[in-house]
């Protein structure tokens, strides 16, 4: 089994990309294995960008090709916010449930008919002597009116797939990996895992 490193510290993030590359025979090591202190500033004002800054800086650094992935939500009534901002919505301190009370608290009284929103997934492969790969995947669907759930991580508890009628933290790993914007950007480097296996 090949061995690749994703540059996140997110654990959410970590775990559904163990549980996705392992049909691929690869596992999976984080930043979190490696140096904890490593922090790489997400400069960019798309997904691509920051994805490739991740993917890119650890590849310089390493010598070895890199994943990297960075994921947000778009809700349309708030004009594509949190967006690339998804991570620091309620400030700088990493904080999911403040993040998605903020959410909450800005749709206040917005009807259903008008909340929807995607999940975004840009990732990239960043390889020494190659170009780089970055593919975008994404979910489609709506904000709920409180968090319900437990699984996953971030905006789950709140974040309702098109043609469900469940949270995405309603949902278990394995559906959410089936239908997820992650899921949806992975299968779009498949062709490249595989030669990795
Ligand atoms: O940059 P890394 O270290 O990968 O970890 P991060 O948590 O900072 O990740 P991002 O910069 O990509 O920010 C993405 C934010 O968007 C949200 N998010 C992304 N994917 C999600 C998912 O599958 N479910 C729920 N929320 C998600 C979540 O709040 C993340 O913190
Ligand atoms: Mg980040």
């Amino acid at each position: 089994m090949k061995e690749l490193l994703v540059a996140t510290k997110n654990e959410g993030k970590i775990g559904e990309f163990r549980d996705m590359f392992s049909k691929y025979n690869i596992s999976v090591k984080s930043l979190l294995d490696l140096d904890e202190s490593i922090d790489i500033e997400e400069t960019g004002t798309t997904f691509e960008e920051n994805a490739v800054i991740k993917a890119q800086t650890m590849m310089e650094q390493l010598n070895i090709p890199v994943v990297a992935d960075d994921s947000g939500l778009e809700v349309d009534a708030l004009n594509g916010a949190p967006g690339v901002y998804s991570a620091r919505y309620a400030g700088i301190e990493k904080d999911d449930n403040e993040n998605l009370q903020k959410l909450l608290n800005n749709l206040e009284g917005i009807p259903e008919s008008q909340r929807d929103a995607r999940f975004v997934c840009a990732v990239a492969v960043a390889r020494p002597g190659a170009a780089t790969i970055v593919k975008r995947g994404t979910c489609e669907g709506s904000i709920a009116n409180e968090p319900q759930g437990s699984h996953g991580f971030g905006y789950d508890p709140v974040f309702i797939p098109k043609g469900a009628s469940r949270t995405m933290a309603e949902h278990t790993s394995d559906e959410k990996n089936k239908i997820s914007h992650r899921h949806h950007a992975i299968k779009q480097i498949e062709e490249w895992l595989k030669t990795q296996a």
